[in-house]
């Protein structure tokens, strides 16, 4: 059962095994999107890489809070922007998200490619530890969506950091369902380099949400 909401979301009941979760729609990104998402990316990779003589600076600040300005009007609720939802583009449209490509999206698991960036960078050239969990959190969850499985949410979360994971190298995390038992589905997934170097695995619960948990 489910039923519309005033933002445009369906909030969805009992019978469908998503909890309270809404039904987002799906919004597309239109053709600048993808560029304009990267370019928010190189902003973010700039802020933490640069050393800008303050009358530069000023000026620049000042453009930054005029562009967040201009986007201001455009703000929508969650589900209605097309940050999230659209698998085709690096991190699906998220600028949260690590910008990687998902590959493979199945039920027998899902696998995504990409690079950590200097936005990641932890310390001494290896990126930052917290990033990691982003990104298996991520996979997890469409690990559990490719897999057929409701609505869950992460419960626990575990990573071995099993080499220093570098920064600007191609690299493949592959997810996969292990076992699931009633509401509980225990997954797993490596970070590997593109010649196979382990750099960290990791394995989560996620647990299937009960009728009206957010
Ligand atoms: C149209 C275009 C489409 C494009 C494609 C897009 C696809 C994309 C799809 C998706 C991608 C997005 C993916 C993102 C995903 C991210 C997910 C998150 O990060 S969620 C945020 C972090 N997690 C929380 O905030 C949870 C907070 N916790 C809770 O809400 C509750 O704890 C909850 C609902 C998870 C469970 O609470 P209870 O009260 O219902 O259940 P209880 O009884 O506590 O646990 C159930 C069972 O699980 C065990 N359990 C629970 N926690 C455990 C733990 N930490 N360790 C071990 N066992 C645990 C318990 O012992 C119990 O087991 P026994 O049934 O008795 O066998």
């Amino acid at each position: 059962m489910s039923e519309q909401t005033a933002d445009g979301t369906e909030s969805v009941t009992d019978g469908e095994k998503r909890g309270g979760f809404p039904r987002f729609r799906h919004t597309p990104a239109g053709p600048d999107f993808g560029r304009f998402v990267e370019a928010m990316r190189r902003l973010q990779d700039l802020a933490v890489s640069t050393n800008v003589p303050d009358d530069v600076l000023a000026d620049i600040a000042t453009q930054a809070e005029e562009l967040a300005d201009r986007l201001t009007p455009y703000e929508v609720p969650e589900g209605k922007s097309p940050a999230g939802s659209n698998i085709q583009l690096p991190g699906r449209g998220s600028l949260l998200m690590l910008p990687w490509m998902v590959e493979k999206f199945d039920t027998e698991g899902v696998r995504s490619t990409g690079v950590f960036r200097r936005y990641h960078l932890g310390g001494n050239g290896a990126a930052h530890g917290g990033v990691l969990p982003l990104l298996f959190d991520d996979v997890f969850g469409m690990t559990v969506h490719a897999g057929g499985r409701p609505i869950s949410r992460t419960g626990y979360l575990h990573i071995n950091y099993r080499a220093i994971t570098p920064l600007n190298t191609q690299l493949v995390i592959e997810g996969k369902v292990d076992r699931v038992e009633g509401r509980k589905t225990f997954v797993s997934a490596r970070l590997t380099d593109l010649d196979g170097k382990l750099l960290a695995d990791g394995e989560a619960l996620m647990i299937e949400l009960l009728p009206g948990q957010p």
